[in-house]
């Protein structure tokens, strides 16, 4: 418990979780602080989109594609990609292995509503410099255990060949914008 006070949020003290401490954090998020997926899920979200817009802003990165994995991680970026848009984006977010959850479900229907592109098909990794100007890692976070499975090695792929700047983010993103 206790992770979220003001002097671990404070600039002097950032570091990154690693992986048991993330996972660690998650449950003092849900059991001790109460909330609840979908809040932490939008707050993740919204943090990475105003993250990536700081350092890549849209009025020179204007293309983005954001790689959805089929856990949480994936739902971060569904999110940040509603938003993205709203900053005025063009998004496209790929998400080649879905999992059947409302939660998932509901946040893909937005995307879908909000103008995002959904990319059933991705090009070969050289040739999404053609269509892109930044990629953002919406893969995996804390339970990704490797090695990568086939049916995701594209995506991966994708990620690491394109050449593009690629914005991974983790978990402490949002727990600094839970502290602001
Ligand atoms: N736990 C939560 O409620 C929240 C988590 N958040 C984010 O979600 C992440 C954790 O989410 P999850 O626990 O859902 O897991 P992940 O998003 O890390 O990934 C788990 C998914 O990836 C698949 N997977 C794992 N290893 C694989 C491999 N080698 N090859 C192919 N597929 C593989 C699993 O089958 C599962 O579907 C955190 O790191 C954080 O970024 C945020 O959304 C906020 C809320």
């Amino acid at each position: 418990g206790g992770i979220m006070t003001g002097k671990q949020c404070s600039s002097s003290s950032i570091r990154y979780l690693n992986q048991s401490e993330a996972v660690a954090l998650d449950q003092d998020l849900f059991n001790e602080y109460k909330f609840s997926v979908d809040q932490l899920m939008e707050l993740a979200g919204l943090s990475v989109a105003m993250a990536v817009a700081k350092v890549y802003p849209p009025s020179l990165y204007k293309s983005s594609l954001i790689v959805c994995g089929p856990g949480n991680n994936g739902g971060d970026g569904l999110v940040a990609a509603r938003h993205m848009k709203l900053f005025g984006y063009k998004v496209a977010v790929h998400y080649p292995k879905r999992t059947p959850r409302p939660l998932y479900e509901n946040l893909l229907h937005q995307c879908k509503n909000f103008g995002v592109d959904i990319v059933e098909q991705l090009p070969h990794p050289k040739d999404l410099i053609n269509d892109y100007n930044i990629l953002v890692d919406a893969l995996f976070g804390f339970s990704f255990k490797p090695p990568v499975r086939d049916e995701l090695k594209p995506a991966l792929d994708a990620l690491l060949d394109s050449g593009l700047p690629v914005c991974r983010y983790s978990k402490v993103i949002y727990l600094l914008f839970c502290c602001t």
